[in-house]
């Protein structure tokens, strides 16, 4: 009996040998649909799911928001994190020191925001490999994954921990495809382009689907650029997880200062010497900026607010969600807000539950 892990194989050795052309895309496309498929077996847990299901490590959330620190063995994600929290992981030279996921809380901006330190992984970590999948099914929780690269380590380790973090369904700094579908009872298959698509069409996304046993659904693509990729990633939806990641390149103090400026120059990159303390407060400021929390002060009427404490509320969230955290039941007495802050056109403004709040807002809730 061939096993999933070799399935998979088989069919990306299938697709490195198959040249990309007009006439071999269709079957590419199919491929990838295959693949897909597979490797979402993979990470079932059950039989004939080869070793170590895919649930991560017994750390509960806690605080406002969750950061992962994702790496290869010795990179510095212990040190790092024994830098910016309270809490110790251990350090040392040898790979795999943390053997489980160590929780830390930063405190930032008046938000508590929990931090992984997780095992460090290698290649083959969504196969299985060490505690790869633990740890990959770990940071598919988080709110932000933080990747830490060694500065004296060669280029290729970004991109190596970036295919294993996309095999199991992450998509790092990606929003998800511009394209909807919608399975039905009946009816065959309805496919529409909202602008003609360049490297997509009809046939190929019929085959996906009827290899799929999709053949009762209606698909509508509104993004031109979308691809192959994204098509699979969209009937995948659920196994699919769209995290922001910033790049963070540890002990500069052991490159030279030409190959530091290159570093620093790429994209979500930020550089850092946790043994010299250089960069290290940049980093957490980023992090903060990434995770785009939101602090709102609640004041009672004829009273000034509270500024030492801060409601903290994801980015987009409405006063509905800033009644949600300030009790259960709010909601249920709510006449209107008052609002002055960046939100408001006016302050202050009196706005419903469906107002969207920004940064630093100061809100007074009025009740029936
Ligand atoms: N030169 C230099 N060494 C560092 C820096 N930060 C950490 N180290 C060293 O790198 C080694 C590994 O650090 P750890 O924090 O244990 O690395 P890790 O990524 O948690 O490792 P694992 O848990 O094994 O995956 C230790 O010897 C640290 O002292 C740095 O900024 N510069
Ligand atoms: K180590
Ligand atoms: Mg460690």
């Amino acid at each position: 009996m061939v096993n999933i892990t070799e399935k998979i194989k088989e069919i990306e050795e299938e697709m490195r040998r198959t040249q990309k052309n007009k006439a071999t895309e269709y079957h590419l496309g199919l491929l990838k649909g295959k693949l897909a498929r597979l490797r979402a077996q993979l990470l079932e847990p059950g039989p004939g799911a080869g070793g170590g299901g895919g649930t991560g490590f017994d750390v509960s959330k806690s605080g406002d928001a969750r950061i992962a620190l994702v790496g290869f063995p010795s990179v510095g994600k212990s040190t790092f994190l024994s830098k910016i929290t309270k809490t110790k992981s251990e350090v040392a030279a040898y790979a795999f020191t943390t053997l489980t996921a160590i929780p830390g809380v930063l405190e930032y901006g008046g938000a508590e925001i929990q931090i992984l330190d997780l095992p460090g992984i290698i290649e083959g970590a969504a196969e299985g490999k060490g505690r790869g999948r633990q740890v990959i099914s770990a940071a598919k929780t988080s709110d932000l994954i933080v990747m830490v690269l060694d500065a004296t380590k060669k280029a290729e380790q970004r991109s190596l921990l970036e295919q294993e973090l996309y095999a199991v369904g992450i998509r790092l700094n990606k929003e998800p495809p511009n394209i909807y579908l919608k399975p039905k009872k009946a009816g065959g298959m309805k496919i529409t382009f909202q602008t003609p698509p360049k490297s997509l069409d009809e046939k190929m996304l019929y085959n996906i689907l009827r290899d799929y046993k999709m053949l009762n659904c209606e698909v509508l693509v509104r993004d031109e650029n979308a691809t192959v990729d994204d098509f699979i990633d969209t009937i995948m939806s659920a196994h699919r997880k769209y995290i922001k990641c910033l790049y963070v390149y540890n002990k500069i103090d052991s490159i030279s200062l030409p190959h530091l400026n290159d570093l620093a120059r790429e994209p979500q990159t930020c550089v850092m010497s946790c043994e010299l303390d250089l960069g290290v407060d940049d980093v957490v400021e980023r992090c903060w900026e990434e995770l785009r929390l939101i602090r709102v002060y609640t004041k009672r009427k004829g009273v000034d607010p509270d500024f030492g404490e801060a409601l903290i509320v994801r980015s987009g969230s409405t006063i509905e969600d800033v009644c949600d955290q300030v009790h259960r039941t709010l909601k249920e007495t709510f006449k209107y807000a008052l609002v002055w802050g960046a939100s408001a056109r006016h302050v202050p403004q009196r706005v419903g539950l469906a107002h969207v709040v920004a940064d630093e807002d100061v809100v007074s809730i009025v009740a029936k």
